[in-house]
């Protein structure tokens, strides 16, 4: 991949495989499943979170790989690829791009120094942004690319029950580069996302996510009173 062009992944879908951690599929050969399976159904990337997971899908897979390391850290709320040293174990892991928060917040290290890191190891950096803004500042100190990512996961950003369709707006008319990720349910949202200028979509929750799945489709059955459906709702 060369830097700045992203051109495996113009028009297409990365899935994200994740687990949030205690729940079955939290293990590195149940991540490898997933993003295999992912890539069988056309996914021409993969999303993939922790050293362990990141090594075992490289080992699976030549496709891009976008990297990351969810970790708590002191004196900060960043937990996606926090410091230096966390964007180094995601490269040497084995990920072609860095995924990392580039969010205004209290942070350990600068978004500026992660950039740097991950360029000069020869890899892409991709900002997790939740506001235009932080997309703009982003760019103007070195990242490759910016996702829509933490929309809807900091104070300061909209809290939108689906995709946040008018930051991709905002960015597009910024000129900045970026994918669009969080909340994509549908491929009508997906949809919308590249008529919105998306560079590619990142889909996770609603294809790897198994619990959330079987939960979404108890909740809209038990909504339409015309049937009945054994299940419980949400809370
Ligand atoms: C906010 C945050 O920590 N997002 C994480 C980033 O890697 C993942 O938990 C999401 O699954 C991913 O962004 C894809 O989004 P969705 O699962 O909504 O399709």
């Amino acid at each position: 991949m060369t830097p700045t062009q992203f051109t495996e992944l113009t028009n297409t879908l990365v899935v994200s495989c994740q687990a949030e951690p205690g729940l079955p599929l939290d293990a590195p050969i149940h991540i490898e499943a997933l993003a295999r399976s992912a890539v069988i159904g056309g996914a021409s990337g993969l999303r993939i979170q922790g050293i362990a997971n990141i090594r075992a899908v490289r080992a699976a897979t030549d496709l891009p790989l976008i990297g990351l390391l969810k970790v708590d850290r002191p004196g900060t709320d960043v937990y996606i690829t926090p410091t230096v040293a966390d964007v180094e174990a995601v490269i040497e892991a084995g990920a072609d791009i860095v995924a990392f928060d580039a969010t205004d917040r209290v942070r350990p290290d600068t978004v500026a120094t992660l950039c740097e890191t991950v360029r000069q190891a020869g890899r892409l950096s991709m900002a997790d942004i939740s506001t235009a803004a932080e997309g703009v500042a982003a760019m103007r100190v070195g990242a490759d690319i910016v996702s829509t990512t933490m929309s809807g996961y900091t104070p300061h950003s909209r809290k939108l029950p689906g995709p946040d369709f008018e930051l991709m707006h905002e960015l597009a008319v910024a000129g900045v580069p970026f994918a669009a990720e969080g909340r994509i349910w549908t491929g009508e949202e997906a949809r919308r996302a590249f008529e919105l200028g998306a560079r590619f979509v990142v889909v996770g929750s609603a294809i790897t996510r198994p619990d959330m799945i079987t939960r979404r489709f108890i909740d809209e059955a038990l909504r339409n009173p015309s049937r009945t459906f054994q299940g419980q709702a949400a809370e």
